[in-house]
C-alpha cells in the first residue's frame, strides 16, 4: 500500500450488510467489525423487537397490517451506540433488555412480515445509514435497505450449531430453555421470515456466503475484515 492508498483507506467509508437466519453471529461480529472499522453499527432486529413490545404492550392485534403500521407512524424508536453495541429506546424508554424477551422473540416474525411496518423501517435504516460508514444487520439489508452497500455478506450455520450457541448464551443470562425448544424456535422463525411475501430473507446476488459453523468469532470477524479490506484499498 503506497501513501496515497493509506489515506484513501484512512477517509474512504463504506456500507456493510450483513444478513442471515437467526443466532447466526450476526450481531456478534457486526459489532467488532464496526468497532474496529471506526463505523455505527445498527442491529435493525431490534427495531422490530421495538415495535413487537409495543403492540404486546398496547394488545394490538398482531395480524392486523394496518393497525401495525399506524402504531409504529407514532412511536419513536431510537438506536445509540454503547459500549456493549447498542441501546434501543422505544418512546424514549430504555427498552434494550425487554425487547430480548421470549415472548418478544416468539412474535416478531409475524409483526415484521407486514408491508405497513416494513415501508417505515427500511426509510427510517437507510435514513440512519445515510452518508457515512456503517455496519448494518438483519434480514433484508443487502436486498432492500442498502442494495448498493459495498460488502455484503451472507452468514449462516447450521441450525444445530446456532441453536447451540444461543443455548450457550441463554445460559450466562440465567434462561434455561431446552436445546430442542431453541432449535424449534429458530427453525420456525427462519421459515417465517423466509417465506413472507415482503422482502423476505435471502441472500442477494451479490452478497458473499460466509459458512460459521465450524468458525470461532475471531476467525468470522476477521474474515469480513479481509473482505472490507479489500474494498478499501
Ligand atoms: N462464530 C461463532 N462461534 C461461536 N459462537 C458464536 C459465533 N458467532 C456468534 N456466536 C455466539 O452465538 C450467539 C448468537 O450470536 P448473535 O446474537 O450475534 O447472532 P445473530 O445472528 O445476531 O442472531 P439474531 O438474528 O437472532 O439476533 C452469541 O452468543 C454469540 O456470542
Ligand atoms: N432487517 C430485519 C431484521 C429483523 N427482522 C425481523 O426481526 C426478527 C428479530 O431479529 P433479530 O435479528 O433480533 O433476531 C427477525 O426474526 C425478523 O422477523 C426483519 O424482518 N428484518
Amino acid at each position: 500500500m503506497n501513501t496515497y492508498d493509506e489515506v484513501t483507506f484512512l477517509t474512504k467509508s463504506i456500507q456493510i450488510a450483513l444478513d442471515g437466519p437467526a443466532a447466526a453471529g450476526k450481531s456478534t461480529i457486526a459489532k467488532i467489525v464496526a468497532e474496529q472499522l471506526g463505523y455505527i453499527y445498527i442491529d435493525t432486529g431490534a427495531m422490530y423487537r421495538a415495535i413487537t413490545l409495543k403492540a404486546l404492550n398496547e394488545g394490538i392485534d398482531l395480524s392486523d397490517n394496518k393497525a401495525a403500521g399506524e402504531l409504529l407512524a407514532k412511536t419513536a424508536i431510537d438506536l445509540q451506540p454503547s459500549e456493549n453495541g447498542q441501546l434501543v429506546f422505544l418512546d424514549q424508554q430504555n427498552v434494550t433488555e425487554a425487547i430480548r424477551s421470549q415472548e418478544v422473540t416468539g412474535s416478531v416474525s409475524e409483526m415484521a412480515a407486514h408491508e405497513s411496518v416494513r415501508l417505515q423501517m427500511v426509510k427510517l435504516q437507510q435514513q440512519l445509514a445515510e452518508g457515512r460508514g456503517v455496519v448494518m444487520d438483519g434480514r433484508d439489508i443487502g436486498t432492500d435497505v442498502l442494495p448498493k452497500a459495498e460488502l455484503k455478506v451472507f452468514m449462516s450455520a447450521s441450525v444445530e450449531e446456532r441453536a447451540r450457541r444461543r443455548f450457550e448464551e441463554n445460559k450466562k443470562r440465567n434462561i434455561h430453555t431446552p436445546l430442542e425448544e431453541l432449535q424449534g424456535e429458530i427453525a420456525k422463525r427462519d421459515q417465517m421470515d423466509s417465506e413472507r411475501e415482503v422482502s423476505p430473507l435471502r441472500q442477494a446476488d451479490d452478497a458473499i456466503y460466509l459458512d460459521t459453523t465450524s468458525l470461532t468469532i475471531r476467525e468470522a470477524a476477521a474474515e469480513i475484515l479481509r473482505l472490507a479490506g479489500e474494498r478499501l484499498s
